[in-house]
């Protein structure tokens, strides 16, 4: 049904009512309300859209201008957008295709403003799919990509809304106007970290996907001349391509598991807060935050790096890599931009190195802060073992997070203020997040490996899959394992013509890796990756629907190129 809504061309966006407005109400609606919106919405009977996001805040929640005044005369939230910047912008389906829309709002009751939390708003009709009266709604205009999805704009003219619209699971409003406090004010934003759970899997999608695309385009592909004289061989015999494929393809493994562990923790932690125990919900926060925002920037990247493998049909859209490229682009900004999400990863780490500096065990993702020792041990170490490929990565990071916060609190006792600490050593505290998060994809990668119920013959290469990962890491970062001489540059040498090794190790199950994806075609969408190989013909029936090529003159030379080609014939 989605697919379908989706497909059915510009301006029909139902992708958030599944992905933000249903899990919303799922998240944050009591039983009551549940009764009330959730069938309708599970049976796309209302169609919905997630309006947090405005012209002027989406990073910073706390300053989102909107606001929903309760009226204990009417038992009524009123719902106005006071200024231009409050104006709802960017929310997936709003312009066009919603009729109803979770509104995150500043709550004021009683004179009393009780910060962002989420409204139930009908914003057109069900009859005539009009907005609604004192709502204004329209499309934000074209995007770098997804432009079959009327991302939109919303402005609200004092729209009263019934009490019983605020989502009201964790925080309530009473009739007579008294705001009941929630178990965490940071549970209005649990959907949140849920939606940063599933942009893992999509960043493992995405991945997957375009090194799917890429590797078997490098087998139909051939080009020039390894050996004087020989055949043209298939670009993937070349190193270099398998230094670009590879370790994306590892990584689409790498994030596809990451995203495993994540659902679990989610399930686990929110399944607990359920219960009234709120003590996983900053690590998950923290996990959430910075998994999104590692996976996603990894995978933009790597998508480019395989368009770029794929010469010039990769930069045709024919390719599908162009799309694939925007998507993930969008998956950085969206959902909490990704400086700011591993800001927040950084912020626990800090928090969590301050615990163990005051005699705590660390525990969970971080265990490994109070465990590593600060003085390296040096030494020739075996840099094809997994487990001091782990252990490896894991002191990078503790070694980073100490001098990022040892940093902050040498500036803190300089006579800085706590939050220009954090400002002036954010670079570092962004690394230092980014390493952390790096050593739990590959701690993750590696215990994968070692129990998912597999024929070994698969494990023998799940497992050259992850050593391939991380020792492209390890010389991608050299200089952070040489820095205090816990790696010395003959490790890194040896990580080096490892990785080669690995390159030629994974090369014969390269297709297989790709295939068992199993991406059929349809969803793939890409000339270069179909699955039967028959590249070419394909790409030539592909270009012969150009809209350019539906006539042989276009009309563009009779308007412009003749009579500027006469003009200047004339002048001759
Ligand atoms: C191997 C692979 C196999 C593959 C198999 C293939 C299968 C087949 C699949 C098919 C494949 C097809 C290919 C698919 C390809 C897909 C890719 C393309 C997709 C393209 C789609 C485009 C994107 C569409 C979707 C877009 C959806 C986006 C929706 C939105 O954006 S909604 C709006 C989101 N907005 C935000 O996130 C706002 C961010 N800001 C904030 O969260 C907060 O303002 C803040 C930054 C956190 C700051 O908040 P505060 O100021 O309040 O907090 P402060 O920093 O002061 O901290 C206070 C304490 O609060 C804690 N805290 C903060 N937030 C939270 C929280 N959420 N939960 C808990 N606690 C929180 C914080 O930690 C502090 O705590 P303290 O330190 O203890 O004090
Ligand atoms: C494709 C797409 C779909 C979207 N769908 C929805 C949706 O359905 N619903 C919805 O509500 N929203 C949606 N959004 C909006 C999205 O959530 C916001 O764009 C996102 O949260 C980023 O906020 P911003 O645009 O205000 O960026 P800004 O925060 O203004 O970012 C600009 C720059 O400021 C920096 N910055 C901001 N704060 C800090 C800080 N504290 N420290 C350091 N640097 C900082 C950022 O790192 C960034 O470099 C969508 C966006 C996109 C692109």
């Amino acid at each position: 049904m989605a697919a379908a809504l989706q497909t059915l061309g510009g301006g029909i966006g139902i992708t958030l009512h599944w992905i933000a407005f249903t899990p919303t109400i799922e998240q944050q609606a009591t039983e009551e309300q549940k009764k009330k919106w959730l069938k309708l919405a599970q049976d796309v009977a209302i169609v919905g859209a997630y309006a947090q996001t405005e012209m002027g805040h989406g990073t910073f929640v706390r300053g989102l201008e909107t606001t929903a005044t309760y009226d204990p005369s009417t038992q009524e939230f009123v719902i106005n957008s006071p200024t231009l910047t409050s104006t709802k912008w960017w929310p997936g389906g709003l312009g066009k295709t919603a009729n109803h829309a979770t509104v995150m709002a500043q709550l004021y009751t009683r004179g009393k403003c009780y910060g962002p939390h989420n409204f139930m708003v009908q914003i057109r009709s069900l009859e005539n799919h009009q907005p609604c009266p004192g709502v204004t709604l329209g499309d934000i205009g074209p995007k770098m990509e997804s432009n079959g999805n009327d991302n939109g704009f919303a402005r609200f003219d004092h729209v009263r809304i019934p009490r019983e619209n605020m989502l009201m699971k964790f925080a309530r409003v009473e009739a007579d106007g008294t705001y009941v406090q929630p178990p965490s004010s940071k549970l209005a934003y649990s959907n949140m970290v849920y939606l940063r759970g599933t942009f893992v899997m999509s960043a493992a999608q995405a991945l997957a996907s375009a090194t799917t695309i890429a590797v078997r385009y490098s087998c139909v592909r051939r080009q020039s001349e390894m050996k004087p004289g020989e055949p043209e061989p298939q670009i993937l015999e070349y190193q270099t391509q398998q230094y670009k494929l590879f370790p994306q393809l590892a990584a689409a493994y790498a994030f596809w598991f990451a995203s495993w562990f994540m659902t679990q923790q989610h399930g686990s932690i929110t399944g607990s807060m359920e219960k009234g125990d709120m003590s996983g919900l900053a690590e998950l926060h923290a996990l959430s935050a910075g998994l999104k925002s590692y996976t996603t920037a990894v995978t933009a990247r790597g998508i480019d790096v395989c368009r770029m493998a794929c010469g010039g049909h990769g930069y045709s859209h024919a390719s599908g890599l162009p799309a694939l490229f925007g998507g993930a682009a969008a998956l950085c900004t969206a959902e909490g931009e990704n400086t700011v999400m591993m800001l927040q990863t950084a912020r626990y780490l800090v928090k969590c190195f301050a615990q163990s500096q005051a005699g705590k065990r660390l525990t969970g993702t971080v265990a490994y802060l109070s465990a590593v020792q600060p003085s390296p041990v040096a030494g020739n170490r075996n840099m094809s073992d997994l487990g001091t490929l782990v252990a490896a990565f894991q002191h990078r990071a503790a070694r980073m997070v100490r001098h990022a916060a040892m940093q902050m609190q040498g500036e803190m006792q300089k006579g800085k203020a706590r939050e220009d600490a954090w400002n002036s050593c954010s670079v570092l505290l962004i690394k230092a997040a980014e390493a952390h998060v790096h050593s739990f994809v590959v701690r993750n990668f590696a215990e994968t490996v070692q129990t998912v119920e597999v024929d070994e013959s698969v494990r023998a290469v799940l497992t050259s899959l992850c050593q391939l990962y991380s020792l492209y890491g390890i010389t991608e970062h050299a200089g952070d394992f040489l820095k205090d001489g816990y790696l010395t540059g003959r490790d890194i040498d040896a990580a080096s013509s490892h990785l080669s090794a690995m390159l030629a190790r994974v090369r014969p199950d390269a297709v297989a890796l790709v295939d068992a994806f199993d991406l059929h075609d349809k969803i793939l969408r890409s000339v270069l990756g179909r699955y039967d190989g028959r590249v070419y013909e394909h790409l030539y029936e592909w270009a012969k629907k150009s809209p350019l090529n539906k006539s042989e003159v276009h009309e563009s030379y009779y308007k412009y190129l003749q009579p500027f080609l006469k003009s200047n014939r004339a002048k001759l």
